[in-house]
């Protein structure tokens, strides 16, 4: 199977404070993979990268055959400004600049679109309702709609289910299963592990450092979850960049081996 994306040796750093540190490994194309770990892990920061909002402070991210504009992104819901005078249709129609252009006219065909993505979300009528009007779950249906219409090679999703109640994950886990049988790339930040053995065939355990990366029921063992929570308890928040002269790039899917050192 192809890779989508890969990181070589990547260091992620807020004001000089790594985040993400000397992690190696590839995403495969067409796949399902969840990332995991604690709070503070660094999951959020990753996808960050991938979508080119932050730039690596080592290493790099490569973009096998895609273009960052392949790539569509859902942040957490909390990091949106939901006091925007926009209508659900608006911020639907946003997905298709694709096509249309940052500033194009919203044709007839858009329109359309739109309304189509909402109804396979379950919010057909709902496109003229203020956003602030909506519930979380049904702002987050919204938020899918426009991933839809993005039609994007590669999906990025961070937490996508937190909060939401029972049906509507279920809906939109339909929706990721549509776009897994489309060939599309999914990567999901999620904390449900449950989610993560029934829907995402790979998985990523992120504790800043990369502790396993591979096949999902190998990688979310006891032992190596433990591993993940002492290292992110065990993590000076304040040390500098790394100091690691010659960073190892660690072998695919065998991350095991990597102390980190300040
Ligand atoms: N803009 C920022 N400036 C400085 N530090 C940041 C910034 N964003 C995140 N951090 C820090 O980077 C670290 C990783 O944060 P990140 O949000 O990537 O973690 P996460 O694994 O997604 O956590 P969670 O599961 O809680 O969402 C944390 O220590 C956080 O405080």
């Amino acid at each position: 199977m192809e890779d989508a994306i890969r990181l070589h040796n990547l260091t992620l750093t807020y004001h000089r404070h790594p985040v993400v540190h000397h992690v190696s490994g590839s995403f495969r194309a067409g796949e399902a993979t969840a990332i995991v770990g604690p709070n503070g892990a660094g999951k959020s920061t990753l996808l960050k990268a991938m979508v080119g909002l932050l730039t690596p402070h080592e290493g790099r991210i490569e973009l096998c055959k895609l273009r960052q504009r392949d790539i569509a992104y859902l942040p957490q819901q909390a990091a949106i400004d939901r006091s925007l005078p926009l209508t659900v249709a608006d911020v639907v129609r946003l997905g298709d600049w694709r096509t249309s252009g940052w500033f194009g006219r919203v044709s007839r065909q858009a329109r359309a679109r739109a309304d189509t993505a909402l109804a396979e979300v379950g919010l057909a009528g709902f496109g003229q309702r203020p956003i602030d009007e909506l519930s979380s779950g049904q702002f987050q249906r919204a938020l899918f709609a426009r991933l839809l219409l993005q039609d994007a090679p590669i999906v990025l999703l961070d937490e996508p289910f937190t909060a939401l109640d029972h049906k509507t994950t279920v809906d939109l886990l339909r929706l990721i299963q549509r776009w897994r049988s489309e060939g599309r790339t999914v990567i999901a930040v999620l904390h449900d592990f449950a989610q993560v053995r029934e829907h995402f065939p790979h998985t990523l355990l992120l504790a800043k450092e990369c502790i396993a990366w591979g096949d999902t029921a190998s990688v979310l063992t006891p032992e190596r979850l433990r591993r993940a929570n002492a290292m992110e308890e065990e993590w000076d928040e304040t040390a500098e960049v790394c100091r690691r002269d010659t960073a190892p790039v660690a072998p695919v899917h065998d991350h095991s081996a990597h102390p980190h050192q300040h």
